[in-house]
């Protein structure tokens, strides 16, 4: 507001009081933010207590953690969020704050660590696991995929964040998810809002662990195809829509599919005790058998992050 004095400038006179009553304003928001905090805390404890209450801890390893992680639930707050924002905060910025609350009540609940492949020639992937799991978890850095994914297979980490598959890797990592319920799986996809200042914004990563899915409302599931004999990829792609599945990506050989096991991402939400699985696989015939290694809730898109103009 322009004082009489006419600087406007919050220097004195009536701009002054201006700015005095509009910080009073501010500290008096900060208590309220603060308490609601704390009752969050508060809330955050009870949830973790009724959650050991079902699955009662049985020491501090990290492998603890996936009794309390829950990849769905984080995913509907954060898109919640973001679709009732308003005003000149920035979304990504919402989520951010909300990332590193979340993640700190979570090692409130229980025992939390991430490993991660952060090689130092490509320290990006390290990035992506501090914005999103937060600035006081205790992570591990790999500088070898399958170090970072035998980390929760062994207990030393709860969750890995690994690199997002790509076509003709040799070796991928998603093979060592394949045989058996008790493996890990892929829980979640980073980064789930902005990259902002991340060190490569281009990285795509998938998280895995052993805290069971749930759905959302928009998901994406994993699967691995495995045969004795080469599958072609259209043969495979139309086995997947004749039970209604969006094939997004298969990965494996350029027309034929290799003998062996194949990715394949499909749009949706399945887990190890989908009905579908079974029917693809008597669909492919050949004694193809077809498994889930995990989902992940669709990470925000720019038009959900989109912010309302600057206007300076
Ligand atoms: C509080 C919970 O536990 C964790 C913390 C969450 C939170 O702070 O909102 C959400 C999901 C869980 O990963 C919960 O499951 O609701």
């Amino acid at each position: 507001m322009q004082g009489p004095n006419g600087t406007g400038d919050g220097s004195g006179g009536n701009s002054g009081d201006e700015l005095v009553r509009l910080r009073h304003k501010i500290d008096a928001i900060d208590s309220q933010l603060h308490d609601l905090l704390m009752q969050r805390t508060e809330l955050a404890v009870a949830v973790g207590a009724a959650k050991a209450a079902k699955q009662p801890l049985t020491g501090d390893s990290p492998a603890e953690g996936a009794k309390f992680i829950r990849p769905a639930r984080e995913a509907k707050i954060l898109r919640r969020l973001t679709a009732r924002h308003q005003g000149k905060l920035p979304k990504s910025v919402v989520v951010r704050m909300w990332r590193e609350m979340i993640s700190a009540l979570l090692q409130v609940e229980g025992p939390f660590a991430v490993a991660v492949y952060a090689p130092a020639s490509q320290p990006g992937f390290w990035d992506v696991a501090r914005d999103h799991y937060g600035s006081r978890v205790k992570l591990l850095t790999f500088s070898r995929v399958d170090r970072a994914l035998s980390a929760v297979m062994d207990g030393s980490a709860t969750v890995a964040v690994l690199p997002f598959p790509r076509e003709d890797e040799t070796g991928p990592w998603w093979r060592r998810l394949v045989g058996s319920a008790q493996l890990p799986h892929v829980i979640a996809r980073l980064p789930f809002g902005d990259p902002g200042n991340q060190r490569n914004p281009d990285l795509q990563a998938l998280v895995v662990g052993r805290t069971p899915t749930e759905p959302t409302d928009r998901d994406h599931s994993l699967l691995v195809l495995e045969t004795a004999e080469p599958v072609s990829r259209s043969t495979f792609r139309q086995a997947l829509a004749g039970v209604g599945l969006t094939t997004s990506f298969i990965h494996g050989g350029r027309d034929q599919l290799e003998a062996d096991l194949n990715l394949a991402e499909v749009a949706g939400y399945i887990d190890g005790h989908d009905p579908r699985l079974g029917l693809v696989a008597s669909a492919l015939g050949k004694g193809a058998r077809l498994h889930s290694i995990g989902s992940y809730a669709e990470p925000l898109t720019k038009e959900e992050l989109a912010d309302e103009p600057s206007g300076h």
